[in-house]
């Protein structure tokens, strides 16, 4: 029975977790609800201790029960829940199931689930107005509108839907926060209630207590659960907001936007890059450079004495050299050695295809400088942005930037602080507008370095790696005419790594003499299979090459001679000139010639005419060369006279056969002096070719110790 008891209490009021473990404990016949149906005249006392302020509160006549007499709730219950008041034998009461979940529980349990069966949907809307209002006014009803189904339900989408049914249902009577927790089923709430129940063996008396301590709970889970979504949503907001910000502060701020410049689309700026550790002790054989840029340094140190004198200072200097001579190192020292932001921008960078960005750029990029004066911008590739090509169709809008870079140059004065240094490898290539006084007016040539200037910059370098004393760095650089600063660092770089490779500790001339030959021949081709036959032809012919090169008194003493097949060639001899040679005599050539020579004529001595190869086809082209610059250009020809022939397609057929002749008797007599000297060394020539058979590539001093007739040591 649902214990309507007539015992009359004062108090009609109960909290909503009495009412809950009344719906939920059909067996028990006691309990402090039962009260709530008394006919107390004061049922409006709410006594403190027994309904907290914090537990909802629930009102008989907010439920529309208070006018209702014992008998009458008696009817209302049984009319409900059919046969509750009789209550003792429920297993007889299997014609009032509705819903499967209550038959379900009814043969799991043997007993009524009253709770479940309240619950149903389809009760619930079949009886009274005033139980639509219990449900109505209990705010948490809807918690347990959630039915039990059976777990054998068909699909997962039927039960997807039958949730969202459910939540449909609800939606206009639930608070909003319950909606949330309608999605979760809590049916295995009470049914791990009921199991605890059982499995504890609860006695009966503390049934009821330990009920109502679950809904309590599980009403404050609840009441958590809303209170950890709120924070949840709030961190959410707090996160979002932050990224807002944080965006708007990479945009905004350039020390920030660094890593980001390229990818900021139309308003990106340009970064300033402090370089206080390059100096201009880190850039060397370019002395001449750094001296001219000496007085820029000054100027950025202290701006106002040069003006305060009068002095004016170019606002554009333009360095001009090859690749990898160290401009962007020498712009970078210029900062560095004035302590000043220095700003770096590649001239591509402003070379857009959409109207108006590269000039927005370049305005972005000034309005930086400007603001952090004294410092120094830096446009490298200076000819893509200020080239002269004027609107080309790869380029619409070339000519708008340039006019900005220039409007950017004359719109700040030269005292300002700001030093614009461009940089190009084709100052032909600038527009003149930009080479006029007042823009990039100072030009300091940055060329590739000399012999003293390559030495310097292999020291450099090889301080930074473990090298041993034996390095000679002024062979290699002997060895490396024409070679850049950014050329040398990488020869060094290799030369460590193939001693790493090879299990060495130290840096050798051989790593050094590799790398070089590495960087001017290509690699090495250890795996190509060559027969001995061709090794044989191979080492003579280089052998020819290094015994007129040792027995000619002008030509360059020999470095190295190798049958190691390195890029397209088989095998070679170098040479190391003394010094970079700014002039050469007509000895000098002619000895270049016979060394050239030197290898058809070993072949053709020692293997006949009919053996003789293709191999010589550049050293051919060589010695042509230089007989046709002797005739043509440097007036070495007795016949042809002290005149240059430049273009000599354009000349009388006469002076072009006079011009042909001459260069024929000159190879043709470098050709008799190599077979000469080849034949006067036959001895020297044969040992040398069989030591390269043996050792594959022998240093100066190797090829030195054989052509004395001594013995080499053995490797
Ligand atoms: N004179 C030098 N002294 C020391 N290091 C140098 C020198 N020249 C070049 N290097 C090395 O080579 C690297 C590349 O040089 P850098 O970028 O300055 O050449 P660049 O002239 O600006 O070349 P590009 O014209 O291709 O831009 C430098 O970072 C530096 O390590
Ligand atoms: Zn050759």
């Amino acid at each position: 029975m649902f214990t309507l008891s007539s015992t009359v209490q004062p108090q009609v009021t109960v909290p909503l977790s009495h009412l809950i473990n009344a719906f939920h404990s059909p067996k028990s016949t006691s309990f402090s609800v039962s009260a709530s149906f008394s006919q107390n005249q004061h049922r409006d006392v709410v006594p403190e201790h027994e309904a907290p302020s914090n537990e909802p509160i629930l009102n008989l006549r907010d439920l529309g029960l208070s006018e209702l007499k014992i008998g009458q709730i008696d009817q209302l219950v049984d009319s409900l829940l059919p046969g509750f008041c009789k209550g003792k034998n429920f297993s007889s009461h299997w014609h009032t199931s509705h819903v499967s979940a209550q038959s379900f529980f009814e043969n799991k349990h043997g007993s009524l689930d009253i709770f479940s069966t309240l619950r149903s949907s389809c009760l619930y809307r079949q009886h009274s107005r005033t139980l639509r209002r219990i449900c109505l006014d209990l705010q948490y009803w809807p918690v347990f509108v959630q039915s039990r189904g059976f777990k054998t339900l068909k699909s997962r989408t039927r039960r997807l839907q039958s949730t969202s049914e459910r939540l449909a249902e609800t939606q206009h009577t639930a608070p909003s926060f319950v909606k949330g927790f309608l999605l979760r089923d809590r049916g295995s709430d009470i049914e791990s209630l009921d199991k605890l129940m059982k499995t504890k063996n609860i006695p009966e008396a503390h049934q009821d207590a330990f009920k109502t301590g679950f809904a309590e709970g599980f009403l404050k889970a609840q009441a958590l659960t809303q209170k950890t979504n709120d924070s949840l949503r709030r961190t959410r907001l707090i996160v979002f907001i932050l990224l807002v910000v944080g965006i708007y502060g990479l945009l905004k701020n350039p020390f920030l936007s660094v890593r980001f410049r390229t990818t900021t689309g139309l308003d990106s700026a340009v970064d300033p890059v402090q370089m206080k550790n390059v100096t201009f002790e880190h850039v060397k054989g370019v002395e001449e450079a750094k001296q001219e840029l000496q007085e820029v340094v000054e100027f950025l140190k202290n701006p106002q004495k040069f003006t305060v004198l009068g002095g004016k200072l170019p606002k554009g200097i333009l360095l001009v050299g090859p690749p990898g001579t160290g401009k962007t190192l020498l712009a970078r020292a210029v900062a560095g050695e004035a302590d000043v932001p220095f700003y770096y921008a590649s001239g591509s960078e402003f070379d857009e295809m959409f109207v108006g960005v590269g000039a927005s750029r370049i305005r972005n990029l000034f309005r930086e400088a400007k603001a952090n004066a004294p410092c120094v911008i830096f446009i490298d590739e200076l000819d893509s942005v200020g080239g002269k090509r004027i609107e080309s169709p790869m380029h619409p809008y070339s000519r708008q930037t340039i006019n900005q870079l220039l409007a950017e140059m004359d719109g700040f004065k030269p005292n300002e602080g700001v030093i614009i240094i461009g940089a190009t490898n084709f100052p032909e290539a600038l527009d003149n507008a930009l080479i006029r006084p007042g823009r990039f007016d100072m030009q300091v040539t940055v060329p590739r370095p000399d012999v003293k200037g390559r030495t310097e910059i292999l020291k450099w370098y090889l301080n930074k790696i473990k090298f041993d004393q034996s390095v000679d760095p002024e062979i290699i650089a002997r060895g490396t005419v024409g070679f850049s600063g950014a050329e040398l660092e990488n020869l060094v770089n290799q030369a460590a790594l193939k001693a790493a490779v090879d299990g060495k500790e130290m840096v050798t001339m051989k790593e050094l003499e590799f790398s070089k030959d590495k960087i001017l021949m290509g690699p090495e081709r250890r795996s190509v299979e060559i027969d001995n036959k061709n090794k044989t032809i191979t080492a003579y012919h280089e052998s020819g090459h290094a015994i007129i090169a040792y027995y000619t008194k002008d030509a360059m003493p020999i470095n190295k001679a190798t049958i190691m097949p390195r890029g397209p060639t088989l095998g070679h001899v170098s040479l190391l000139p003394e010094n970079d040679r700014w002039n050469e005599t007509r000895a000098q050539l002619l000895a270049q010639m016979d060394v050239s020579m030197g290898g058809r004529v070993a072949e053709e001595l020692i293997f006949g005419t009919d053996h003789i190869t293709t191999g010589a086809s550049s050293d051919f082209d060589n010695a042509t060369k230089i007989a046709k610059r002797m005739v043509t250009k440097f007036g070495m020809s007795e016949k042809l006279g002290v005149m240059t022939y430049s273009d000599t397609g354009k000349l009388s057929p006469e002076t072009q056969s006079a011009i042909e002749q001459e260069i024929r008797i000159l190879l043709r007599e470098s050709y008799e002096r190599a077979k000469h000297i080849l034949k006067t060394h036959a001895k020297e020539h044969k040992n040398l070719a069989e030591a390269l058979l043996t050792y594959e590539t022998l240093d100066a001093k190797e090829i030195q110790i054989v052509l004395e007739g001594k013995k080499l040591e053995v490797r």
